[in-house]
């Protein structure tokens, strides 16, 4: 293996990544390194016109970010890291800096800027020794940079609007993730991809290699200065030399080759790119009976105009388990379907047609088969079934939203004319009747069991011993939990008719530690003790005074330096993204959906400072905030 050596030095050290990016922590991760995640606080003003390069800008900020971390751990949790690593990225053009932006007209103001042009994209990493003299912090800073260049193709304001409402650029350096779809603005890159992303893995390599194995003079020729040294190179070096701390200060050690901005040429734009859905032209005649190009299909309206029929469709086949027979006996003909679930053939065929248009059937010769994704996704015992969920929006959010007009004249909830009860009463019968609750719990289940692994992940939790979820319902996530942190003691806490009912879902293959469920209800009974408290999916669901009754028992429960792990979807700051929580708060009229600034302001009006967000881009993002100190 020659490329384990250089971070196999690191294995034995206790080393913190500095950065809240989630893609810093996934390349590192990817490579098998063992790091803890400690945000850095530094606040990224430093006065950029003092710096004679952009270059010496990303450095100076990835290194103040490090030492931030490195001194905190030090000082206030009395931990010395080992290794602290920071990195800073920044995009420069017309010889300006940009970062991320503030909001979505600064992300336009940015790719605007950027569009068919060649920019460039520095990342300044600072990787810093520490140790502990008496009480002193003592630090050895190594830090380097990387320069990419990278060409827009001429962006059209609608491609630009679109791509700022998905809501991508925001946390990204110069508005754009390469990584995701701003891939698609991307003409050429000239060097390090992964510099791009915000962390230059090979030059960190190399860095580390010129680190822990300086060449000693006679072997010099034989290692070329760019590479990493392979396996061989290693045995032929003495660890003992360079074991000793001699690291030295690299600063600046490339200099900025030219600003290479160059003029652009428009080549690229996506009203002329069939790949990119804009809508179609059709040829119309005009008065003169002349065919000509005009009306645009607005093709989203009418993907929305039907979306209901859609839905319903998926609904139905999903009641009837048509994805379930065809499973287990498919390809099978319509007719056959229709004798398995008793429907009419001709009914049965159109469905089963529908799906196929819709892409979850596939329709051969031999009959209609189910796709991978309807095998995983929509049997009622694939590996992420979301059938629970679907029988959910048939059955409960269909009704609700039929009556939408009326809630939206009404602003109210629309359970009584949905299901003839008021909505207290109808959550009561989510645990009177027996089909109800198994239902309730199934659509819960499918939603926690397919985001279990990214809520697990989103945060490095290795740090609390024992949790606690709120509301864990069939404990998903906390089987997950456990998974991953094989040292978690994970409690899930719930009404107890909820727990009566979850041996269904346990996973057939116990972990290690079982998971411990227990009974109650968190607006009046005790909290179970825990170092980390997650509340999933149920904030959104409540209004203010019962989410104040749930916050302030969690927050009296909770020591110092406990957290709170809060998984949401979380809106943008405009609160219109992204759609499925605006659509999804149309059917809510106690509780709502927050803005990362509106999550941010509740904790801490609970105590809990330190808010780190982790927006995944799917079903649930994910807040882990701390409880504040008590002052000295
Ligand atoms: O193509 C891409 N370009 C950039 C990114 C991401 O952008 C940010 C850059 O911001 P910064 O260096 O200030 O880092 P932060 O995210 O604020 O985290 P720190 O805690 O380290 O300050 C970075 O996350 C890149 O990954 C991208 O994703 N794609």
């Amino acid at each position: 293996m020659a490329l384990n050596p250089v971070l196999g030095k690191l294995v034995s050290k206790r080393v913190v990544l500095a950065s809240a990016s989630p893609r810093r922590q996934e390349i590192l991760t990817n490579v098998g390194l063992r790091f803890e995640v400690v945000p850095s606080w530094f606040k990224e003003t430093l006065e950029k016109s003092s710096f004679a390069a952009p270059y010496e800008y990303a450095i100076e900020t990835a290194k103040q970010k490090a030492l931030e971390v490195a001194n905190r751990m030090h000082v206030k949790h009395l931990r010395t890291p080992d290794v602290v690593i920071g990195a800073d990225t920044i995009v420069t053009v017309d010889e300006q800096i940009l970062e991320k932006p503030v909001d979505k007209q600064d992300a336009y103001r940015m790719l605007s800027r950027l569009s068919g042009k060649e920019h460039s994209v520095f990342t300044g990493v600072a990787i810093i020794h520490c140790s502990s003299k008496g009480n002193q912090l003592e630090t050895e800073i190594t830090d380097f940079y990387e320069e990419t260049k990278v060409k827009f193709s001429d962006l059209s304001e609608e491609l630009l609007w679109e791509y700022i409402h998905s809501g991508e650029p925001m946390d990204k350096a110069g508005g754009y993730g390469i990584q995701a779809l701003g891939g698609m603005l991307v003409e050429y890159v000239h060097g390090d991809f992964l510099n791009v992303v915000g962390f230059p893995l090979n030059h960190f390599c190399k860095k580390l290699a010129e680190l822990y194995y300086p060449p000693p003079k006679h072997t010099v020729q034989h290692i070329k200065h760019d590479s990493i040294p392979s396996v061989d190179t290693f045995e032929n070096l003495s660890d003992g030399e360079s074991e000793s701390s001699n690291f030295t200060e690299h600063k600046g050690a490339n200099k900025l080759d030219s600003s290479g901005m160059c003029p652009s040429r428009p080549v690229y734009n996506c009203e002329n790119t069939s790949s990119v859905r804009t809508g179609f032209t059709v040829p119309l005649g005009n008065q003169n009976g002349v065919s000509e190009s005009a009306a645009k299909l607005p093709s989203k309206i009418l993907d929305l105009m039907d979306g209901f029929k859609a839905s319903k469709a998926l609904f139905v086949a999903s009641k009837l388990k048509m994805f379930d027979y065809l499973k287990n006996k498919g390809p099978l003909k319509a007719v056959d379907v229709a004798n398995e679930v008793g429907t009419s053939v001709c009914g049965t065929e159109r469905l089963l047609d529908a799906c196929v248009a819709l892409g979850l059937l596939e329709k051969t010769s031999q009959g209609y088969s189910n796709t991978d994704s309807a095998n995983i996704y929509l049997t009622s015992d694939g590996e992420y079934s979301l059938h629970g969920y679907i029988i959910h929006s048939n059955d409960h959010l269909w009704p609700l939203f039929t009556n939408l007009e009326s809630a939206v004249r009404e602003g109210s909830r629309q359970n009584h004319r949905a299901f003839g009860r008021k909505a207290e009463d109808l959550f009561k019968d989510y645990y009177h009747s027996q089909e109800v609750k198994q239902r309730f719990m199934a659509a819960m289940h499918s939603i926690a069991h397919l985001t279990a692994r990214d809520l697990a992940t989103a945060f490095d939790l290795s740090q609390f011993k024992s949790t606690c979820d709120l509301g864990g319902c069939t404990g998903a996530l906390a089987h997950e939990l456990i998974q991953i942190y094989p040292n978690m003691k994970v409690t899930v806490f719930d009404l107890p008719e909820v727990i009566a009912n979850i041996s269904y879902f346990q996973p057939s293959e116990q972990c290690a530690a079982p998971v411990t469920f227990v009974s109650g209800d968190f607006f009046k009974d005790n909290l179970p003790e825990a170092d980390l408290y997650i509340l999933s999916r149920v904030l959104h669901d409540w209004p203010d005074e019962k989410i104040h009754i749930l916050l302030s028992k969690i927050s009296a429960v909770c020591k110092p330096g406990s957290a709170l792990l809060v998984a949401e979807i979380v809106l943008d700051e405009q609160k219109t993204h992204p759609p499925r929580a605006v659509l999804q708060s149309l059917s809510m009229t106690e509780g709502k959906q927050r803005s990362g600034s509106e999550y941010k302001q509740l904790l801490e009006k609970y105590g809990f400072t330190n808010t780190q967000f982790k927006i995944t881009g799917t079903l649930l993002d994910a807040v882990l905030c701390f409880k504040k100190n008590l002052s000295p």
